[in-house]
C-alpha cells in the first residue's frame, strides 16, 4: 500500500481544514509552537506544510525538506515564507486572500473606533474601581478624513464602513485606477505627501516590501495634522515605531491602533506600551470564527489538491489562469511539453535560446501555462524535479534565453506551435505541433521545416537518410527482426536524394538495432527520441 502523503500543519487552523485533509486521506500531523529545529525535523517528510504567521519557512527550512511540494498560508501575508527559496527548489506556495479580509476590515475599524472613543482606557479605570467621567472624553468620526493608504480587498472594506459613518475617504495606492477609486467613492490621492497633512485618522493595509517598509516614518509624522490618529492593522514596520513613539511624545498623535509589530511577540520593553492613547493587540485581524474556519478549510483544500493531484491555484510563486482560459490552452499543454522534449533531444549542447512562436487561436490566449510546459517538457531529461514554479529559473541558471512570439501571420495548420531552439555555434533547430481530431491528440507536425506526423508517446527514430526505393523495407527489416513494433512512420523529402524517416516504435530500440541502422550507407544520421 502507498504511504500516505504528509502534511504538517505548524500553526494552527480551524478543525475542519484539518479534518478535510484526513478524510482526502493524507496524514496529518499538527505541531503547534515548534522551534524552527524542530519544524525542520518535521518538514523533512512532509509533502506539505500549512502555515499561518507564525512559523518561519526559511530557506534553512526549506533546504531540510526532501519531499516537499506546496506550501499553504492559511491568510495573507507570506512574508514569513522565503518564496524565492520555495521557487528555486520547485515548491509552489498558496494563500487563501479572501478569508480573512472582513474579520481584518471590522478589527480595524473596532481600533478606529477604540481611538475615538477611548473605551478600553475607561474599561480599565473602572476595573480599578474608579468612576471617572472626565478623563475619557472622545471625538466622533462624522465627518472627519480618514486617509486609507493600500486600497485592496481590506483597505476597500475599510473605506465602505467609514462611509457609513459619513466620514471622508482618501486613498493613498499607486496600482489603484482612477475608475476603482470612483466606484468605491473615495478620492485618490497621487502623491502620499499630499494626503497627509489633510487625515484626521490614518490607517495602512498593504503588504511590508522594500517600498511600504516605513512609509510613515518621521518625515511622514512631520507632515500630518496635530491630533492626528494612526493604526496599522497590515504589517508591523509600514508605520516606523520609534518615529510613532516620538510623534506620541510631541502629541502629534492623539491615538494609535496596533495589531502588528516590527517584531512579534511584541517586544516587552518597547516605549510605546507607555502610551496610555495606544491600544494594542496580539495579531488578531484574522481571528475570527469565521476567518478561520474559511481560510482553514480553503488551505486544506489548496494543499490536498497540490499534493495528491498537482493542481495549483492561488500560487504567489506560479501563474494561474482564469478557468476559460484554461479550457481553450488545456489541449495544448501536453503538445507544449512534448515539443519542448524534442527540441532539447534534437539541439547540439549549449542551447542559447529557446523561442515559441504561437500561431492561430492560440496567439490571441493567455499562454503562460504553454511556455512553462515548453519549459518543464525541455528540462525534464535535462534536471530533476523541473515543475510550474521552478522551470523558468531553472531554464535562467543553464543561460537559456526563453521568448514568447504571438503571431498573426497564416501557418498550414489553424492552430500552430513552433518552437526553435538556437545554440551556442549559431545552429538553429525547429519543430511544430498542433493538437488533431476529436480527441485533440497533439501531433508533432514539422522538424525543422519538414512535414512529418508524430504522435510522440514512446520512441521515435529519427533518419536522414538516402532517399532511394527499399529503404523503409531495409529499416523495417532491421527492427522487425529485433522485435521492435513500428506504430507509425512518416519519410518526408528534405533534399534532391535525402529524406528524413520517422519510425514511432512502441518501446527504446536497443544501442545494437541503433548502431546495425547508422551502419547502413544509405543513412547519414541517427536519432533516437525518448518523449515518456
Ligand atoms: N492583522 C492581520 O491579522 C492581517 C493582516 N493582513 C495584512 O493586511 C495587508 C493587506 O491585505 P489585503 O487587503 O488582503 O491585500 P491586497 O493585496 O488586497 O491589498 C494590498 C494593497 O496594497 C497596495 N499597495 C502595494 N504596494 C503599495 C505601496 N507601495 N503603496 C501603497 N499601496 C500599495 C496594493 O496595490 C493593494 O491594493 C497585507 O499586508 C496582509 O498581510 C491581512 C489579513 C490579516
Ligand atoms: O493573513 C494575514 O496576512 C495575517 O496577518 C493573519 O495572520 P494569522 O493567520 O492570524 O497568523
Amino acid at each position: 500500500m502507498n504511504k500516505k502523503a504528509k502534511i504538517l500543519v505548524a500553526d494552527p487552523i480551524s478543525p475542519k481544514g484539518v479534518e478535510l485533509l484526513k478524510q482526502q486521506g493524507l496524514d496529518v500531523v499538527e505541531a503547534y509552537g515548534s522551534t524552527p529545529e524542530q519544524v525542520k525535523e518535521l518538514i523533512a517528510d512532509a509533502e506539505g506544510v500549512i502555515v499561518r504567521s507564525e512559523t518561519k519557512i526559511t530557506s534553512d527550512v526549506l533546504s531540510c525538506a526532501k519531499k516537499l511540494k506546496a506550501v499553504g498560508r492559511a491568510g495573507v501575508g507570506v512574508d514569513n515564507i522565503d518564496i524565492p527559496s520555495a521557487t528555486e527548489k520547485g515548491v509552489v506556495v498558496m494563500n487563501t486572500p479572501t478569508g480573512n479580509t472582513i474579520a481584518t476590515a471590522e478589527l480595524t475599524f473596532t481600533h478606529i473606533m477604540c481611538g475615538t472613543r477611548p473605551i478600553v482606557q475607561a474599561n480599565n479605570s473602572i476595573r480599578e474601581g474608579k468612576w471617572d467621567r472626565k478623563t475619557f472624553k472622545g471625538s466622533e468620526l462624522f465627518h472627519k478624513t480618514l486617509f486609507i493608504l493600500g486600497m485592496g480587498r481590506i483597505g476597500s472594506e475599510i473605506a465602505k464602513r467609514a462611509q457609513a459613518f459619513q466620514m471622508t475617504v482618501l486613498a493613498y495606492d499607486p496600482f489603484l485606477t482612477e475608475a476603482r477609486a470612483k466606484s468605491l467613492g473615495v478620492e485618490l490621492i497621487a502623491n502620499l505627501e499630499d494626503g497627509l497633512p489633510r487625515a484626521d485618522y490614518i490607517t495602512v493595509h498593504m503588504p511590508l516590501t522594500p517600498a511600504t517598509k516605513y512609509m510613515l516614518d518621521e518625515k511622514a509624522f512631520d507632515k500630518m495634522k496635530k491630533g492626528v490618529r494612526v493604526f496599522n492593522c497590515a504589517r508591523g514596520g509600514i508605520i516606523k515605531e520609534a518615529a510613532l513613539v516620538e510623534a506620541l511624545k510631541s502629541g502629534k498623535v492623539a491615538a494609535a491602533g496596533l495589531d502588528v509589530y516590527e517584531s512579534e511577540p511584541f517586544a516587552k520593553d518597547s516605549p510605546l506600551r507607555e502610551f496610555p492613547n495606544v491600544v494594542f493587540t496580539p495579531h488578531l485581524g484574522a481571528s475570527t470564527k469565521e476567518a478561520q474556519e474559511a481560510c482553514g478549510i480553503e488551505v486544506a483544500e489548496l494543499i490536498a489538491a497540490a499534493v495528491k493531484d498537482g493542481i495549483i491555484r492561488n500560487a504567489v510563486n506560479a501563474p494561474s489562469v482564469n478557468a476559460e482560459t484554461l479550457a481553450a490552452v488545456k489541449p495544448y499543454v501536453g503538445l507544449c511539453e512534448k515539443l519542448g522534449t524534442l527540441i532539447q533531444q534534437i539541439s547540439a549542447n549549449k542551447v542559447q535560446k529557446l523561442k515559441v512562436s504561437f500561431y492561430g487561436k492560440l496567439s490571441q490566449l493567455d499562454n503562460k501555462l504553454l511556455m512553462l510546459a515548453l519549459q518543464k517538457g525541455y528540462l525534464k531529461l535535462v534536471c530533476d524535479n523541473a515543475n510550474d514554479v521552478n522551470a523558468p529559473s531553472k531554464l535562467k541558471h543553464l543561460g537559456i534565453e526563453f521568448e514568447a512570439v504571438n503571431s498573426s501571420a497564416e501557418s498550414d495548420y489553424s492552430e500552430l506551435v513552433v518552437v526553435e531552439s538556437v545554440c551556442e555555434k549559431g545552429e538553429v533547430r525547429s519543430v511544430a505541433g498542433t493538437v488533431m481530431g476529436k480527441g485533440l491528440m497533439p501531433r508533432v507536425v514539422k522538424i525543422d521545416g519538414n512535414d512529418v506526423e508524430i504522435s510522440a508517446k514512446n520512441s521515435v527514430l529519427l533518419l536522414v537518410n538516402k532517399d532511394k526505393p527499399g529503404m523503409v523495407a531495409t529499416i523495417a527489416a532491421i527492427l522487425g527482426n529485433k522485435n521492435y513494433n513500428i506504430a507509425n512512420m512518416t519519410v518526408s523529402r528534405i533534399g534532391a536524394d535525402e529524406a528524413l524517416s520517422v519510425y514511432e516504435l512502441d518501446e527504446h530500440p536497443s544501442s545494437e538495432v541503433v548502431a546495425e541502422i547508422e551502419k547502413l550507407d544509405s543513412v547519414d544520421r541517427v536519432k533516437v527520441v525518448d518523449f515518456s
